[in-house]
């Protein structure tokens, strides 16, 4: 349990200034043993947000689709022991922002510029809700209960906003605490796909990285983000245009003469097409072209097999095979102080209400000020 603010006193909670905030740090979930491939996919395809069929339809496809990629995806899993590392990633990320809200306690001019002195101090504690495997919303909601917070600031661990990931875990928590009788105030922060925390800290990584692979030629930078069917996008999910905004941001802020960059996407799965250019068709070219690269995992804020073994491994294979002279997997934030202070900035703005409210999203909040994605604006 940290401190939020600076001057700790008995005054009552406010709906402006609670005393005690649940932050809750939403993320995929991985499986943790081989034997939970099966069912983390299951999950995964059963999720109405990722397969938009009614049920019986599907339950039946996503037991069909779970158990024909349960072998190839615990091959994956198998190459870096068998299990995802994202839940103690998380884990890693959640301990971290409780000591940088419990550290960040002087007061924010900018989150709060003109605090309340007999308003009281905030405690926060930092929980985490996995959408496909444990610990999942239904376990963390009743151990959020039992905090008993005057509110509760959900924080997507994706920074670009998407029906398939943040709105699916906003639903799923709804339900869960419905189910605990978790009833107070809950706010959600939809994205921060150019938050400076966020972007400073991937540009910090990749600088050291870039200047190394100029050995080797003019490094191109691909951007590579989490792809998406194009038929998601094409009913209005803002992901793949926050993402845009995400890799000019990122590429702004390296402030390189020239910069050659591009923004792709990676992990398709299933015969849906997808969005594009695809990370595989960008990493040939620059084999064609004989162009250093560095692929910078932008949709992911930490290592699991997407970055680990699709980058790593398969990207690194592919980028050898076709020509490319130098290959760099740029890591992910992690905890990288500077997107953590973000995050934990985000949590303050939150708390402190003065965050803007996101207007595609009703009473979700975008508290970076992003206003600008194409939904916002109809
Ligand atoms: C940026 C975030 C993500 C979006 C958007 C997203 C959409 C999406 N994903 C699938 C299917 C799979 N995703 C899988 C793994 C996976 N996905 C994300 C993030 C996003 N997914 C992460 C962080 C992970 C890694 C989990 C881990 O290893 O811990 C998988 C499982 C792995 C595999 O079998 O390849 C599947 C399947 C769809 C269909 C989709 C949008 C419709
Ligand atoms: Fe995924
Ligand atoms: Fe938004």
């Amino acid at each position: 349990m940290t401190q939020l603010s600076p001057q700790p006193s008995a005054a009552a909670a406010t709906a402006d200034r609670p005393r005690r905030v649940a932050v809750v740090l939403f993320n995929l979930g991985g499986p943790d043993a081989p034997e939970a491939v099966r069912p983390f996919l299951f999950n995964l395809f059963n999720d109405p947000a990722i397969i938009r069929l009614p049920n019986p339809f599907r339950f039946l496809i996503a037991s069909l689709i779970s158990g024909r990629r349960a072998k190839p995806a615990a091959a994956i899993y198998a190459q870096i022991g068998g299990k995802s590392p994202l839940l103690e990633n998380t884990e890693a990320q959640a301990a971290a922002l409780e000591a940088a809200l419990e550290t960040s306690s002087a007061p924010d001019p900018v989150a709060d510029p003109a605090p309340d002195p007999a308003a009281g101090g905030t405690d926060a504690k930092v929980f985490v809700a996995m959408r496909y495997w444990h610990p999942m919303s239904a376990e963390t909601a009743a151990r959020v209960k039992a905090y008993d917070p005057d509110l509760v600031v959900l924080l997507p661990l994706y920074p670009q906003f998407s029906t398939t990931t943040t709105a699916s875990s906003a639903k799923a928590w709804a339900e869960a605490a419905q189910t605990v009788g978790l009833t107070a105030p809950t706010r959600l922060l939809c994205c921060y796909p150019t938050q400076a925390g966020f972007i400073d800290a991937t540009a910090d990584l990749i600088r050291p990285l870039y200047e190394a692979a100029k050995a080797h030629g003019t490094p191109r930078v691909l951007f590579s983000a989490h792809g998406l069917p194009k038929k998601v996008v094409a009913s209005g999910d803002p992901y793949q245009w926050q993402c845009e905004r995400t890799a000019e941001s990122i590429a702004a802020a390296l402030d390189i003469d020239h910069l050659d960059w591009i923004n792709c996407y990676q992990s398709r799965v299933g015969p849906m097409e997808w969005i594009g250019p695809s990370t595989d068709a960008e990493i040939r070219r620059a084999g064609q072209e004989g162009v250093p690269i560095l692929v910078v995992p932008m949709a992911f804020v930490s290592e699991h097999s997407e970055t680990l073994v699709e980058i790593e491994i398969e990207y690194r294979h592919l980028a050898k095979e076709a020509g490319v002279p130098h290959f760099t997997r740029v890591p992910t934030v992690g905890v990288h102080p500077g997107f953590i202070d973000g995050l934990a900035r985000l949590v303050r703005q939150t708390v402190a209400g003065k965050a803007a409210i996101c207007a595609h999203n009703g009473d979700r909040i975008c508290p970076s000020g992003f206003s600008g994605c194409p939904q916002a604006r109809r």
